[in-house]
This record gives structure tokens, sequence and C-alpha cells, in this order.
């Protein structure tokens, strides 16, 4: 699995804390990453304890993770809702002054499209986070999921809106990343991102872009865990 550095205590606590929000009969998104993949777990002790869930995988990685646990699986287009969402984070925008409160960014995984998706259908949808995802400036890399053939085209606007784009290649394969679905990630610096909702819709206007990890107004609060607890930010 993916690890994205952090107190494997503090994601721990963070994700078993947004387990305990799951209720008989919910359907879950489930997010993808370290830190979610405790609140999987926990999910599915209580499932062996009798709660009953259906589940909604975000990657091959969550899916095979319910799996293992024993969490009932369904498909968005398979339900009426979805009660809650459970997902990491890679930055989590920390200023109550600022109108980025709650921004994120994800995609580190390369699961942002699916994510985005389930994450954004939810009634809620809790973020699961330890301190080093929070900042008050925006400024790491977005990631942006492309149609393959599109990459240098996509490449070429990043620039035009003042980023720089980078293919990201694999780790344990020759080429590139290809996502779930067969798509290509640019990880786009663009600096201190001031507008991340202009940015959003300018990235989400872009042809043969299919999405990116700027989630602007989509988490309803986040829980972070720490050396000894878990804070909880509501938006
Ligand atoms: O694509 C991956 C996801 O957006 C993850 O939720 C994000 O990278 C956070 O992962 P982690 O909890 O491992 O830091």
């Amino acid at each position: 699995m993916k690890t994205t550095g952090g107190s494997d205590a503090a994601k721990r606590r963070a994700g078993e804390r947004a387990a305990e929000a799951v209720a008989d009969g919910d359907v879950v998104g489930l997010g993808t990453g370290s830190t979610t993949a405790y609140a999987i777990e926990a999910i599915g002790r209580a499932v062996d304890d009798g709660l009953e869930v259906r589940g909604i995988a975000t990657s091959f990685q969550s899916r095979q993770l319910a799996l293992e646990e024993g969490i009932s699986l369904t498909e968005l287009d398979a339900v009426e809702g979805v009660d809650l969402a459970i997902d990491g984070a890679d930055r989590v925008v920390d200023d109550p002054e600022s109108a980025a409160h709650g921004t994120l960014i994800k995609g580190g995984g390369a699961a942002h499209t699916r994510e985005k998706l389930v994450d954004a259908s939810a009634d809620r949808f809790v973020v699961v986070a330890d301190p080093s995802k929070l900042t008050d400036r925006l400024e790491a890399s977005v990631p942006v999921a492309v149609l393959p053939e599109a990459h240098t085209v996509v490449a070429e606007r990043i620039a035009e809106l003042g980023g720089e784009a980078t293919l990201r290649d694999a780790e344990h394969k020759d080429g590139p990343v290809v996502t779930d679905a067969g798509n290509l990630v640019l990880d786009c610096a663009f600096g201190p991102i001031g507008e991340p909702g202009e940015l959003a819709e300018r990235l989400s206007s872009l042809p043969g872009v299919v999405e990116h990890g700027l989630f602007v107004d989509v988490a309803d609060a986040t829980y972070v865990g720490t050396d000894d607890g878990v804070e909880v930010r509501r938006y």
C-alpha cells in the first residue's frame, strides 16, 4: 500500500473515529490510501460484530481491502444514495479565516477521479488525515487525470494557466502510471494557489482532462488524528 508519511498512529485514530460514524444500513463510500485503510479495517470489524453496510469502493485498492474485510460491495448506479463517504487527502486547507478552508488536494494514489465521484455523491463526506496534511497555504502539485492521447495537449494548456505539468512515472513498471480507469496522471505545479475554486473550474474545462485532484466545497468535516486523540474540523 502507498504510504505518504505522517504518523501511522495518528492515521489510525482518524480512520477508526470516522468508522464510528457508520450506521447500520448505511451505504458507505470507501476511499483510497493508507489513512482510509484504517477506517475500512474498523468497518470490517464492525461487520464481523453484526453491522450491516454496503460499501462503494473508490479504487482497486479499496475494493480488495473491503473484500478481505468481508464488507459487502455495491456500485453507485445500484443505490439510491450514499449516506457517508470516508476518504483521505494529500493536503487539507486548515484556515478558518480563508474561503478555501476545507479545500483538499487528492490523487497522490491516482484514485481521485472515482474518489471525487463517490465523495461528492455522499450525504456526508468525512476526510481522515494526520496533521502532516494540514496547510494554510495551498501550493502542492495538483494531480490531473487525462485521456492517454491528451497528455501533451493538456500539458500545454496547463502551461498557459501558469502551471508546470509532469507526467507521473510508475515505480515498478516502465513508463507512466496508468489509473484504474486507464488514464494517465499529470502532476501540475502552480505555486501558491490563491483561488482554488477558479483553478478547479479552469482545469475541468480543458478538453482531455478526466478529473483533477482539487476538491472544493466537497468535504463536510475532517477528522485529524493527533498524538493523543482526534480533532474534528467541520465545514
Ligand atoms: O489517490 C489517492 C487518494 O486521494 C488518497 O486518499 C490520498 O492520496 C491520501 O492517501 P494517504 O491517506 O495514504 O495519505
